[in-house]
Parts: C-alpha cells; sequence; structure tokens
C-alpha cells in the first residue's frame, strides 16, 4: 500500500506543520518529525486543565503495554513523558495495526501553550525510541514492509500545505533530476554533508555535517558560515534578547545553498525571512548550532525541495526541486 498526508503550516510563519493521523477512534494533528523516534500524543491520562484545546486519544486500558514507559526531552528543554498502548495508528490511508502509541501524563508548557499539536510523530531511526523496557518502532519502521518502496517523501511548502508521501515517490511534486546521496544513519538521525556551502553567488568549500530535520523550524549551521552570511544583510546583527541573528523586515536577503552531492540545493533569500519580532525587526531563518554539536537542516532548508528518505539496504536521501 501506499498513502499521502497534508502538512499544513501551524501558523503564517511556518513553525511547525501538522499532518491529520487517526489514533485508535480520534483523529490528532500532529508533528511529523524526522529529528526524532517517539510517537507521542495528548491522552485522556493527563490533567483536564492539560487538555484545554487539544484533540487527544482516549486511552483503552485493555491496550496498554503493561510497565512500559516513556520520556523524551528536545535541545529546547520541552518534553513529556508517558505509557504506551499498542493501537491501530492510520496515515494516509496507511495502517500500522499494532503501532505502539505513547500516551502522555506530562508535557511541557510549550506543548500545552500549542493547542494546534496533538503529538509528534518520529521518523528517525528507531534506535532513538525512548520507551523502557523495550524500544519500539516508528509508524514507518512498522509499516516498511507493506509500502510498494521502502521510503517516505517530504514535501513542505513555504506558507502553504504540502505533504508526506510513504511507499512512492509523486512525479508531479518536483521538477528535475532526484540526487541521492547515502544517508549517515549512525547516530539514528537522517545524516547528510555538504562539501560547500554558497551566499548569494559566491561559493566557499567547507564540511557541513548535519540531519534533516522537519520538526526544527530553522537552519542551524556553524558559526562562521552564519556570520558570513548575515554580513552580507545590511543592519543585520546578533540579538542575544531576542535569541539570535535579527534585520530590518525590509532587507533583501541573499540566497543561500549547501553543496550535497555535487548539486547546490538553494535556500531562496525570501526563505529565510522566519518572523517579524516583538522588537519591530526580523528573526532570520539561518542560526548558529552552537551547542549543538551538529548542522541542523530543518524547515527553513526543506520547504523548497521534494526529499526521499529511502531506507534500503544502504538508507539514502533524494533531493529534488520542488
Ligand atoms: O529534537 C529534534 C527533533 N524534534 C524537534 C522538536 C519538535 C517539537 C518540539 C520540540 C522539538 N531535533 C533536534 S536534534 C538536536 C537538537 C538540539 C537542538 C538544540 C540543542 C541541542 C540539540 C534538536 C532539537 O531540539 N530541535 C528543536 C530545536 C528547538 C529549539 C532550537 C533548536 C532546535
Amino acid at each position: 500500500t501506499n498513502g499521502s498526508a497534508p502538512a499544513v503550516p501551524s501558523d503564517q510563519y511556518d513553525s511547525l506543520y501538522l499532518s491529520p493521523v487517526t489514533v485508535g477512534s480520534s483523529t490528532l494533528h500532529l508533528d511529523f518529525d524526522t529529528g526524532s523516534s517517539d510517537l507521542w500524543v495528548f491522552s485522556s491520562l493527563q490533567a483536564q486543565s492539560s487538555l484545554v484545546g487539544h484533540d487527544y486519544y482516549m486511552v483503552d486500558p485493555a491496550k496498554e503495554k503493561q510497565g512500559y514507559t516513556w520520556k523524551i526531552s528536545y535541545g529546547d528543554g520541552s518534553g513529556a513523558s508517558g505509557k504506551v498502548y499498542a493501537d491501530k495508528v492510520v496515515v494516509g490511508g496507511v495502517t500500522a495495526t499494532a503501532q505502539a502509541v505513547e500516551a502522555a501524563t506530562a508535557v511541557s508548557a510549550q506543548f500545552t501553550q500549542d493547542v494546534d499539536t496533538d503529538g509528534l510523530l518520529g521518523l528517525a531511526m528507531s534506535t532513538l525510541n525512548t520507551v523502557k523496557p523495550q524500544q519500539q518502532k516508528t509508524f514507518f519502521d512498522t509499516v516498511l514492509k507493506q509500502l510498494a518502496q521502502p521510503l517516505f517523501a517530504v514535501d513542505l511548502k513555504y506558507h502553504a500545505a504540502g505533504s508526506y508521501d510513504f511507499g512512492f515517490i509523486d512525479k508531479s511534486k518536483y521538477t528535475g533530476a532526484i540526487n541521492y546521496v547515502n544517508a549517515d544513519t549512525s547516530k539514528g538521525w537522517w545524516g547528510v554533508s555538504a562539501t560547500a556551502y554558497s551566499i548569494g553567488n559566491a561559493s566557499t568549500s567547507a564540511t557541513v555535517s548535519g540531519i534533516l530535520d522537519t520538526g526544527t523550524t530553522l537552519l542551524y549551521v556553524d558559526t562562521p558560515i552564519v556570520k558570513a552570511y548575515y554580513a552580507k544583510v545590511k543592519g543585520s546583527k546578533m540579538d542575544n534578547t531576542q535569541g539570535g541573528y535579527v534585520f530590518p523586515c525590509s532587507a533583501t536577503l541573499p540566497d543561500f545553498s549547501l553543496t550535497i552531492g555535487g548539486v547546490k540545493q538553494i535556500v531562496p533569500g525570501k526563505h529565510i525571512n522566519y518572523s517579524p519580532t516583538s522588537a519591530g525587526n526580523c528573526f532570520g531563518g539561518i542560526q548558529t548550532n552552537d551547542g549543538i554539536g551538529f548542522s541542523i537542516l530543518g524547515d527553513i532548508f526543506l520547504k523548497s525541495k521534494y526529499v526521499i528518505h529511502e531506507m534500503g539496504s544502504t538508507p539514502r536521501i533524494g533531493f529534488a526541486q520542488q
């Protein structure tokens, strides 16, 4: 079987993208996240006060995996924890009959406040799954054998609804060739490396190692590259109170690219104006990866491409122009 689910921006800045998923008998709107490997949801196990505004999973005690727990935390300090159930999960018509569903008993304020997000669906390697005493499979791993091809394709869009395709490549969603590179899955993520970057039409050789991450909003790369980029943006500055580089909203932003597999993957300058700030300037879509240890190619990088994640005998990533 194959299937496709929409990826709808949660707000006018594309902070995150939400996809409808049937979990048990509920339809929830989940943040598909290639940077993590837990399928966790808001649930009836939580205090009613935490559920206001959310759709949530009504747990069925008969489906509980007794004694199983999970606890996840993200680099921004947000997190959640809870119990585990085996239930039916359907994404775009692709059904996992006994998928590990991680029902929250507690979630951090960042998630409670975001009433549009009812949980996450992890699409990194199952080796990053946090369930104890036994790690569980991601939805993609659970359905892999039933898919026509062992892949999913990510089509996130700039200020518009895109999609996640499972088991097939949709030729109507890209132009030109698909450029494949081997994925480095050794750390549990979809890892890639670039051999150069370009700002406007000036190219510089550099090694940029990073992960593809639909769950991270922005593009985080090494400080020297970020400094070189904003040196080309008049009036830009690093503003610690705002947590990153900002610039006048009227600024013209140069295109940015990373050369992966010998092909320039271009991020249009327009996509790098992420959002206005409360201080009247605009927040950059490219920021430093200080404290992370590698680059994160988040939504800002992904939303101009059709990106195929293929879990064949050798995991591969394919890039095509939308
Ligand atoms: O955790 C992820 C993927 N999940 C992102 C996510 C989705 C919903 C809510 C919260 C987070 N990706 C990765 S891999 C490595 C990191 C990281 C980031 C900063 C410091 C240390 C590690 C992150 C991550 O936390 N991404 C989200 C994020 C939030 C704020 C700033 C940067 C990145």
